[in-house]
């Protein structure tokens, strides 16, 4: 297959822009134009790695002892270079990985406003004084950071995940080296620019990009690692845990989800299906809160399948760049033939397809899959048990609530879910015993806000959070001092 040319992308080593040792690229390609390659980007070795790890160690040494605020204000200049750059790098992102420009502009956005929320939680304090049974000691709590910590990021958020990792680590005194993945290189190579502009001292953001099995693994062994923050698959997650603890590296995961929405009686129907198809299918349906598995109650169940399936009917699949696209492509060529191979699981298994289920009619060059529902889902089908990350909804009838949630909680996941009922008891229900970090009451499963703590329950997540001022738990150790005269 013969590529259109695309920019070289390099690593960001100690405030320079550098080729890989290897000087090996890859493509990253347009998943809705697959010939159209949107960069090339570094194969990098394990030596470009440790070129960047031991910059950062020696950068973070004068970049902790800057106060929080002094950090704060290059955050403060990074949000605002990322957001006159916006158009830009969100046409980069729907270029490289699919989503449509307005999401891609809304998490560019998003990005800008997570940078300005932690330089604002450098002036918040970070410890407590607690009384000693001394009289004359002085006893206190502060907080250090942990030194470089490597940054491990999917495809599917390339500029929300990297910065809501990197923004509260370098807050808190830490220096940061990034191995986004190869499908949102060039994104994430877009991101790193605006910290370098900013003129953030050399040394304290780097950027390798490769093979997760080379730098991604490189990272989990790197004696100069003090801890690695991941987002991704719940298998390379647990290599991740893995590795950090025969070293003894603090590590942080948020991983897969099979996210349900119940849709009681007395929902709103309108507002459960356009929030279902809204939590289900935006972004191709590649978010970890992304809505799966559909739990309704038999009294409104033909009412709501119904309703759904008309207006699944009229989503406008194709470039996210066109205007009036609904929903774009999958982000590769191997989540395309993800997502199909669990389409024709669920019909191998005996579920009923009520609409999509293959690539849509005069889409055949991009890695396009129609929006797919099934319906006569049973709880032991592979579709209704394993995370697809992908436009597929399927479709389970249960009789009660109780049946409802313990449907919902059937499942080895546990990050997000939903319900739609107007009855109280019914919402406290669902939150008191709904297993999972992010419960939305009438509203979809999908979701984050950058100000609330985020992150997952079961295998889901490594049960730390993300975002907000949880984000200080990760990022920092506390220290006691005992002080007396
Ligand atoms: N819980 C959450 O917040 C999220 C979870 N995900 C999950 O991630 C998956 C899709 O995203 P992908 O990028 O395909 O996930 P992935 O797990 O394949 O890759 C994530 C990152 O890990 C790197 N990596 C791959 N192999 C590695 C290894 N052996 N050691 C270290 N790093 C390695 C990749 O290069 C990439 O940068 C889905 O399962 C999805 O549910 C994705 C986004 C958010
Ligand atoms: C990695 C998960 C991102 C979730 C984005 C959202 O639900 O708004």
């Amino acid at each position: 297959m013969s590529f259109t040319a695309g920019e070289t992308i390099l690593n960001y080593i100690q405030g320079e822009w550098t080729a890989s040792s290897t000087g090996e690229l890859d493509p990253s390609i347009n998943p809705a134009q697959p010939t159209q390659v949107v960069g090339w980007v570094q194969r990098s070795s394990l030596q470009d790695l440790d070129a960047a790890v031991t910059s950062a160690k020696a950068a973070q040494r004068a970049w902790r002892k800057l106060s929080a605020p002094a950090r704060g204000e290059y955050l403060y200049k990074v949000a605002d270079l990322l957001e006159q750059r916006l158009d830009d790098i969100a046409e980069t992102m729907t270029r490289e990985m699919g989503k449509t420009f307005p999401e891609a502009k809304g998490e560019t956005a998003r990005g800008a406003a997570i940078l300005r929320y932690y330089a604002g939680e450098g002036m918040r304090k970070v410890g407590d004084v607690i009384p000693s049974t001394d009289s004359e000691a002085l006893m206190f709590t502060t907080r250090v950071p942990l030194g470089v910590v490597g940054v491990i990021t999917p495809w599917n958020f390339p500029v929300a995940i990297p910065i809501w990792k990197m923004a509260p680590a370098l807050i808190y005194g830490n220096a940061v080296v990034l191995k986004p993945a190869g499908e949102a290189a060039v994104t994430a190579a877009k991101v790193i620019a605006c910290f370098h502009d900013a003129k953030i001292p050399a040394g304290v953001v780097s950027m390798v990009t490769g093979q997760g099995s080379v730098i991604g693994q490189g990272i989990i062994d790197h004696p100069g690692i003090n801890g690695i923050t991941f987002t991704g698959s719940n298998t390379v997650g647990k290599t991740i845990a893995k590795g950090a603890i025969a070293r003894g590296a603090k590590y942080q995961l948020e991983m897969g989800g099979k996210n349900p929405v119940i849709v009681a009686d007395d929902a709103d129907l309108e507002q459960a299906v356009e929030a279902t198809i809204s939590g289900g299918l935006r972004s191709t349906g590649q978010k970890c809160t992304a809505t799966s598995r559909v739990v309704v109650q038999s009294g409104i169940y033909d009412a709501f399948k119904q309703r759904l399936l008309e207006r699944v009917q009229m989503l406008k699949v194709g470039d996210g760049m066109e205007a009036g696209t609904w929903m774009g492509p999958c982000a590769s060529e191997n989540q395309l033939q993800t997502v199909l191979s669990y389409i024709s699981r669920g019909l191998e298994e005996g579920a009923s397809l009520l609409h999509g289920g293959g690539k849509p009619a005069g889409l055949e060059n991009g890695f396009y899959v129609e929006p797919t529902l099934f319906d006569n889902v049973r709880p032991h089908m592979t579709i209704a048990k394993e995370e697809i990350f992908g436009p597929v909804l399927a479709l389970m009838k249960v009789d009660t609530l109780e049946e409802a949630l313990a449907l919902a909680n059937d499942s080895e996941f546990g990050l997000s879910a939903s319900i739609f009922t107007k009855n109280i008891g019914s919402m406290l229900a669902f939150v008191n015993e709904m297993e999972a970090g992010l419960v939305r009451i009438n509203a979809e499963s999908a979701g984050v806000e950058l100000q609330a703590p985020f992150g997952g329950m079961k295998q889901s997540s490594s049960h730390s959070r993300e975002q907000g001022q949880a984000a200080i738990e990760f990022f920092t150790s506390i220290k006691t001092v005992f002080i007396k005269s």
